[in-house]
């Protein structure tokens, strides 16, 4: 059992409430604690009783950092379309220009920190599909796990009022006592009973696909990323920590996350990172084009080959390298990348990709860097804003947090955002999973829908779906 024995705690509490009672207003404490590793699937899984509707689960794709929050100690949201990016950096601003912190350890994800994500497209009208999450929505943690290059730190984050006493530094260390008693605990996992799955209307969709193809010559748009949807049926409730185990076990070089809001829950496995932050380091992909895996090495090298070398695939990923460049290098002194794309191969797809690696000028925020990049080419399209345009007025989708950033930022202003593909939305028994592709002007809407049924498949299987 893990047991945190000495803590600053006490002292914070009190001279919070305190700070609040001057400022009228709430104010974080937050104290970090070095401890012996737990594993962050079981942390994430032990919360579900005490905070089900309230957790959050991340892991990169190197396997390195994993950050696994339970309750909500504040909460950051907004429905504006706009001008919420800005929003958020300045409640967050606003929320750590008062806040205590405890922290002896300058790692990142420790500490005050935020999870969240900005939904695709805030101007595309709204279903009750998301309902549970708005179009920015990013948790505080009441606890959070986070491990970094095998290390494990705990943050315990406490909101303290005007009203409050010393009874609530009683509460949260009997509270805190409970989790971390819990956290070691391997979690005893439900079974996944797929009844059906409605492909919803797939003719309709490679219509739309031919639609767009036919439309390019007579306007300025070049690249539309278009979407669609699997809706599934279960026997029973579908437990997010079963289709992460099963994500966890398979997707290895993904972005694993899981984000739960009012009871339902976003999750994903993506290979495609949107912008870390390091410090004055920051890091951004390129990922457009795909083909299949093959079943023999040979045909895998050799659908590798073929990819490397397509004409079609080559120019959907030269789209989002240009804009990608193009961005970073308005921030950044140095911008490095190479000339070619090589593949990355995931389980049941290949793509091409770039790396892009760039030295932040003094003063660019990271929730700055993710609004100029939202979205590349890889999700929306080319120009940008005709292809939002585009998809917001023919896509028979409500994205949500599909293809749209989510991720975290802690107090120091690092953090990291994955493009949120790969991706689906549970709902008591019922699921609905989101796969895109890039049109251009040589797509067929054939292979297009051939691309999307390959990208189901990583949720499909870990929700208990047969691989077709
Ligand atoms: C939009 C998706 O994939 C994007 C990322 C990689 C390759 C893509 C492609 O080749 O079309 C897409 O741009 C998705 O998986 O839903
Ligand atoms: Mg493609």
């Amino acid at each position: 059992m893990v047991a945190i024995q000495e803590t600053e705690l006490r002292q914070g509490i009190l001279d919070a409430i305190e700070r609040a009672k001057g400022q009228s207003q709430s104010v974080l404490v937050s104290e970090v604690h070095k401890i012996d590793r737990i594993d962050p699937f079981y942390f994430f899984a032990s919360g579900r009783e005490k905070f089900f509707g309230e957790r959050f689960f991340w892991k990169d794709p190197e396997g390195e950092d994993f950050l696994a929050g339970l309750g909500i100690c504040g909460q950051i949201q907004s429905d504006q379309g706009a001008d919420r990016f800005f929003h958020v950096e300045k409640e967050w601003k606003r929320f750590m220009g008062t806040a205590l912190v405890f922290n002896k350890h300058n790692v990142n994800g420790t500490g005050p920190s935020m999870f969240g994500g900005f939904t695709f497209d805030p101007l595309k009208k709204k279903t009750s599909l998301w309902s549970k999450f708005s179009e920015a929505l990013f948790h505080i943690p009441k606890y959070m796990l986070t491990i970094v290059k095998g290390e494990a730190y705990f943050t315990t984050n406490v909101i303290c009022t005007q009203h409050d006493d010393m009874s609530l530094f009683d509460k949260v260390t009997r509270e805190r006592e409970e989790v971390l008693s819990n956290a070691g605990q391997k979690p005893a996992l439900g079974r996944l009973d797929l009844k059906d799955i409605i492909e919803i209307d797939p003719e309709a969709w490679k219509q739309t696909v031919t639609d767009v193809v036919n439309g390019f010559e007579n306007s300025e748009l070049k690249k539309v990323v278009l979407a669609r949807e699997l809706r599934l049926h279960f026997t029973d409730e579908v437990q997010s920590e079963s289709v992460l185990a099963n994500l966890l076990e398979n997707q290895h070089k993904s972005f694993t996350f899981a984000f739960e809001s009012n009871g339902d829950c976003f999750i994903g496995a993506s290979p495609e990172r949107l912008v870390k932050k390091d410090g004055a380091s920051l890091f951004s992909a390129c990922l457009a084009g795909s083909i299949a895996r093959g079943i023999t090495p040979d045909e895998d090298e050799s659908l590798g080959e073929e990819l490397l070398t397509d004409e079609k695939n080559l120019i959907e990923h030269q789209y989002v390298v240009d804009m990608i460049k193009g961005a970073m290098e308005e921030t950044c002194d140095e911008v490095i990348l190479p000339e070619q794309p090589v593949l990355m191969k995931m389980k049941y797809i290949q793509h091409l990709y770039t790396p892009v690696i760039g030295r932040n000028r003094e003063g660019t925020s990271l929730l700055h860097l993710v609004n100029r990049l939202h979205p590349t080419p890889a999700l929306g399209g080319l120009p940008k804003q005709a292809a939002i345009v585009k998809i917001r007025e023919i896509e028979q989708l409500d994205r949500g947090l599909y293809a749209a950033p989510v991720g975290w930022m802690d107090y120091q202003g690092n953090g990291e955002f994955a493009v949120a593909i790969r991706s689906g939305l549970i709902q008591g028994n019922e699921a609905s999973l989101f796969a895109g592709c890039g049109i251009v002007a040589d797509s067929n809407a054939e292979s297009e829908y051939k691309e999307t049924s390959i990208k189901f498949r990583p949720m499909l299987t870990a929700l208990g779906g047969k691989i077709t």
